[in-house]
């Protein structure tokens, strides 16, 4: 199969359910409709990637895309455009519980499949001290919400309600059963 995606994480994860996989790395534009849903706006980033990456691959073999946005009371955190709005991001998250969502989506045979993944993720008081130093490491740049569970952003974490591989960017319970549901991987 193939994984349209350009995340280290998401090919450190899909490894992770033991079938190989090689990439293809579509450019799809992330930009939210007015007045779309969160729900939405996610689950549709990832059919879009998964298309688009059907379109690129040189064999008929099945296509996974995912897309992972953060959501703070109804708006959705992107990744951090520049250094003020990575900071904005983390003081808005500090203190507070968000949602991660997470949606994957497998196109095989003319077909899409897609499903979509909520965590609570609760953030401890981060002092501006702990932002100014975080954002100062990098690792905030290229992640969704402008953190990272996974690495020196877990020791924000409080508290998670939900699937830890979801927030990283790739469920692997539900992928698992996607690819099942599809035939690509055996029941
Ligand atoms: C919240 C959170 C996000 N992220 C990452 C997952 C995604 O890689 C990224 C969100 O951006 P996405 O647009 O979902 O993915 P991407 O651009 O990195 O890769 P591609 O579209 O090619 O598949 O944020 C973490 O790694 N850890 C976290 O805790």
């Amino acid at each position: 199969m193939y994984l349209a995606s350009s995340s280290p994480r998401r090919r450190e994860l899909l490894t992770q359910l033991g079938l190989p996989f090689a990439l293809v790395l579509p450019q799809v534009e992330e930009c939210r409709r007015a007045d779309e849903p969160p729900e939405d706006y996610v689950e549709r980033l990832a059919r879009d990637k998964a298309w688009a990456g059907a379109a690129m691959a040189s064999q008929p073999l099945p296509v996974l895309a995912g897309d992972t946005i953060v959501v703070l009371e109804g708006e959705v955190l992107e990744k951090p455009r520049h250094r003020e709005h990575g900071l904005a991001m983390l003081r808005r998250l500090s203190g507070r519980n968000h949602r991660v969502m997470t949606a994957m989506a497998l196109v095989w045979n003319d077909r899409c499949l897609s499903l979509r993944v909520e965590t609570e993720v609760t953030f401890r008081v981060l002092s501006e001290a702990d932002i100014d130093a975080y954002w100062a490491t990098g690792e905030p740049a290229d992640k969704a919400g402008g953190y990272g569970i996974q690495g020196l952003g877990g020791r924000f974490v409080s508290r998670i309600n939900g699937s830890y591989s979801a927030v990283v960017g790739l469920p692997l319970v539900e992928t698992e059963a996607l690819l099942q549901q599809a035939g690509v991987l055996p029941d």
